[in-house]
């Protein structure tokens, strides 16, 4: 071994005790759901000592801008929008499926923007959403179930259903090229507002939504032009937006073998905002003390069981500083049940002073099966959970503070209704999710514009 080569392994050990002792292997012990049945550990290690040492996918300080951006939202000087996939895959993390992706979210965000003027933090569900948490260990076929490409490969065969830790490193590998991809584009003029009419794409151009969004695109034109003709220079802002990444902390493996450590603080590099799922966020478990360990803004899904002392608990355990900024709470109750369970969890948290961003997850509560069998959810049940979710904060005077969904910005047919009025029969025509529903991108600016009414309201 070399000399240069033996310093970095060295450092690279030093560096990786460091963050032993501040805890960061403590969920190594702690009991933990939704472990992938990796066949052999000690293919694990050797995978993790590999990306132990790569470079990671973000950076420490964009971690820190987040969460201080974050801060607003918690205040209510600002919104979060969260979209994409549910499930990213290696064969669909293309330029065209990325792209679509980001225009869809870029469109959310003028809409909401324009509408509500508020300012919209933009975060990707991409770059790192390999991962799913299922319900049970196999599927219809009696097949292990598919747990996201970095565990295992969705085709329904019992060999590809096999976890394999190799999957790790083209997760890795391919969240690298996301990101890479997604900040060379924005760099270079693709979020700029002189460009919003070429994000409506044309089958949503010729959509009542679609119409309505080019109404907005006019009047951002008329804007810059008034700022153009007044002799104003144009602001750097109006050029370019950052996208921040974000996926769910489930593979702790993979998050630990990407975390680093900076100014004697862990973060967890593998994206910006990371999450917890409704069915990994027991309190004494693995997952919440990974996350708490790290100095990442940090999500929490809560379902409809989740009681005040529960959110409470989050709150002690995962901000125990109550830096602003540091938690969200994203509710995914049901549209059913949001305005009943959500009022006493805010009320409760308000009351003892605790900072969070109260985002609203409209899709996890409202998922069902269709009379042909497939997995879907209605957008009229996605818009009432959003509505009972503007409610319940309105009551309590505390903050909406964000959104957070599953979409593509392609033309599928996955969730019902919507403007185009897809019904059950319709399912099939473009069913394509690997796991979850999407909204298309007609029902996602359809949402937009009804939540930029509530947010006006
Ligand atoms: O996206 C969320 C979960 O992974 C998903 O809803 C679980 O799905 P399942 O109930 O089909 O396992
Ligand atoms: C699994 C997810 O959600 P939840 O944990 O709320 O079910 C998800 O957002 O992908």
């Amino acid at each position: 071994m070399g000399h240069q080569l033996r310093d970095s392994v060295d450092l690279h050990r030093r560096s990786d005790s460091r963050l032993t002792d501040l805890g960061l292997d403590r969920w190594r012990d702690l009991p933990r759901a939704q472990t992938p049945p990796w066949p052999d550990p000690s293919a694990v290690d050797e995978v993790c000592d590999v990306l132990g040492q790569v470079p990671t996918i973000v950076a420490p300080y964009e971690v820190d801008q987040l969460r201080d951006r974050l801060a607003l939202a918690c205040e209510g000087q600002a919104f979060v929008l969260v979209g994409g996939d549910c499930a990213e895959t290696f064969v669909d993390n293309t330029e065209h499926h990325l792209l679509a992706n980001a225009r869809t979210l870029l469109q959310m965000a003028v809409v909401l923007t324009y509408g509500a003027s508020v300012p919209v933090i933009k975060v990707g569900r991409f770059a790192g959403q390999y991962t799913k948490p299922r319900s049970a260990a196999t599927d219809a076929l009696g097949l292990p179930s598919y747990r996201g490409d970095m565990i295992n490969a969705i085709e329904p065969d019992p060999q590809a259903r096999v976890a394999d830790p190799r999957r790790m490193v083209r997760a890795y590998a391919n969240a690298a090229a996301a990101m890479n991809m997604m900040r060379a584009y924005l760099g270079g003029g693709m979020a700029d507002l002189h460009a919003v009419h070429t994000w409506n794409k044309d089958f949503v151009r010729i959509s009542a939504a679609g119409e309505r969004y080019e109404a907005i695109a006019r009047e951002i034109d008329r804007a810059l032009s008034f700022i153009r003709a007044c002799g104003m220079t144009e602001d750097e802002a109006l050029r370019t937006v950052t996208l921040y990444s974000s996926h769910e902390a489930l593979a702790l493996e993979y998050e630990r073998a990407l975390t680093r450590l900076s100014n004697s603080q862990a973060y967890g590099l593998s994206g910006h905002f990371l999450w917890i799922g409704e069915r990994t966020r027991q309190l004494d478990g693995a997952h919440l003390d990974y996350v708490s360990r790290l100095a990442n803004p940090i999500g929490v899904k809560i379902g409809p069981t989740t009681s005040p002392d529960d959110a409470l608990a989050l709150c002690a355990k995962l901000n125990p500083d109550n830096v602003p900024g540091k938690l969200t709470l994203i509710s995914r109750m049901g549209n059913h049940k949001v305005r009943d369970v959500l009022g006493p969890v805010v009320e409760k948290v308000t009351t003892a002073g605790h900072k969070v961003v109260w985002q609203c997850d409209p899709m996890h509560g409202n998922t069902h099966e269709s009379s042909n069998g497939y997995k879907t959810r209605h957008f009229d049940r996605v818009v009432d959970e959003v509505l009972g979710y503007f409610e319940v904060h309105r009551q309590l005077g505390s903050h909406p503070g964000g959104l957070h969904v599953e979409l593509t910005g392609e033309d599928v047919t996955e969730c019902l209704g919507g403007a185009q009025a897809i019904e059950d029969v319709n399912l099939p025509e473009k069913y394509e999710t690997a796991c979850d529903p999407r909204l298309n991108t007609q029902q996602s600016l359809e949402l937009a514009f009804l939540v930029a009414e509530m947010l006006r309201g």
